[in-house]
């Protein structure tokens, strides 16, 4: 990987809407064609992600509006869900898991709840709480919710929603975020369950913040996250890069960023680039006659904007496309950030190839501990990689 000397600050102006990607630029079905990964095995368990909350609270808006591009106002139409609906996301070989939203008045003293199916091949349990309504109720369901599905499952990840959050003003916000904190976290100390674990993320589906708090949950399911976010440490140090993000671009979930800290208006920034480029590719990109998809390995794009910042996207596989957010002196020397990003989608093709041996391995001899071994794998291929990125890294 070549070299490249960096400056700091970074400003970047944004005007945001959400939603503009064409509905049918959707999950398709996954093949092996084009890049050589094979989709997933037949019987592998995918890890189940959770979207439980009282009735109305908006679970089914979250899920609509972020894996199936929804716009915001048509949820208003959306009738309530009286059955577990389980969606099936399999758009890339990282992001590959299921998602059942619950309906709000799911009773779990119910004979025919059955908490072990449920909860015991859950990676997350997404708890939604609309922040605009009175959240009593709602706290005392979300502490019934953990207690009864850390009995079952201790590594369920706990994910709560503050959701509805476009309505309130920024002070209201906090406060109602640290009311919720402080109350749900005194209930769980007062059942001696203080080591179950509540994360908060603050979500509207009414700007990014739904998406981003989706990517947060999303990316503790990713057993590779440490060998992704160490590339992308080596891809930006080397290439005079402010900021890198690792998107998948249906959904425009961040899959893995570098380890400086995300800022909310450039993860914007780059899901409208996202946006930008899979419109124009739609309208201009598409050949009449083949169905071949609009986003390919020649997708590229580069956006400049008036304040001295570019954008910069780069296909990484058909799932996926690297995002960079650079000063534009540093651009001046293209073909040193495009000679690293080719390292970087060797590298991260690899970590496919390992993935998907240690699957194959693992189907071929037991299923047992399939996540132990593929997460030593990954570790080991991560060293391999690193060793390998930074002895081709040539220092200018
Ligand atoms: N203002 C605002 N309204 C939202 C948001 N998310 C969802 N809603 C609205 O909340 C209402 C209920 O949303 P649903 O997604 O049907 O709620 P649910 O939790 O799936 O409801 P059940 O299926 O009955 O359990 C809809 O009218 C949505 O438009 C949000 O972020 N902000």
């Amino acid at each position: 990987m070549l070299s490249y000397e960096q400056d700091d600050d970074d400003q970047y102006n944004a005007g945001y809407d959400v939603g503009s990607f064409p509905k049918d630029f959707g999950y398709g079905p996954f093949d092996q064609d084009g890049d050589g990964l094979p989709g997933p095995l037949v019987g592998e368990q995918k890890p189940r992600i959770l979207l439980m909350g009282l009735r109305r609270s908006g679970k089914s808006s979250i899920q609509k509006v972020v894996f199936h591009k929804m716009s915001p106002n048509e949820t208003l139409f959306l009738e309530s869900t009286n059955k577990i609906i389980k969606d099936d996301i399999s758009n890339s070989s990282f992001v590959q898991f299921q998602i059942w939203d619950f309906p709000g008045q799911i009773d779990f003293f119910d004979p025919t709840f059955d908490s072990d199916m449920i909860f015991g091949g859950c990676g997350a349990l997404v708890f939604v709480i609309d922040a605009q309504d009175d959240y009593t109720d709602a706290l005392n369901k979300l502490h019934l919710t953990v207690t009864k599905a850390f009995k079952v499952n201790q590594g369920i990840r706990f994910e709560v929603f503050i959701h509805k959050v476009d309505g309130l003003s920024d002070d209201y916000k906090m406060e109602t975020q640290r009311d919720i904190h402080q109350r749900a976290n005194d209930d769980l100390a007062d059942s001696s369950c203080d080591q179950i674990h509540l994360s908060f993320h603050l979500t509207s589906i009414y700007d990014h913040s739904i998406f981003e708090a989706f990517s947060k949950v999303v990316q503790k399911l990713i057993p590779q996250l440490p060998t992704l976010e160490n590339l992308l440490n080596i891809l930006i140090s080397n290439s005079a890069i402010e900021k890198a993000f690792l998107f998948d671009v249906v959904s425009k979930i961040y899959i893995a960023t570098d380890s400086s800290p995300v800022d909310m208006q450039s993860y914007e920034l780059c899901c409208d680039m996202i946006d930008v480029v899979i419109d124009v590719s739609c309208i201009y990109g598409l050949q009449d006659d083949t169905e071949a998809a609009a986003f390919d390995f020649q997708s590229s794009s580069l956006i400049k904007l008036n304040n001295g910042t570019i954008l910069y996207l780069r296909e990484v596989n058909k799932f996926l496309a690297l995002v960079c957010i650079l000063r534009e002196d540093n651009f001046d020397r293209q073909g040193i950030i495009d000679y690293n990003f080719l390292c970087f989608r060797e590298a991260i093709q690899q970590v496919f190839e390992l993935r998907n041996k240690s699957q194959v391995y693992v189907a071929l001899t037991t299923n047992h501990h399939s996540n132990v071994l593929s997460n030593q794998n990954t570790t080991v291929n991560s060293e391999t990689q690193n060793t390998a990125l930074n002895s081709a890294a040539v220092q200018r």
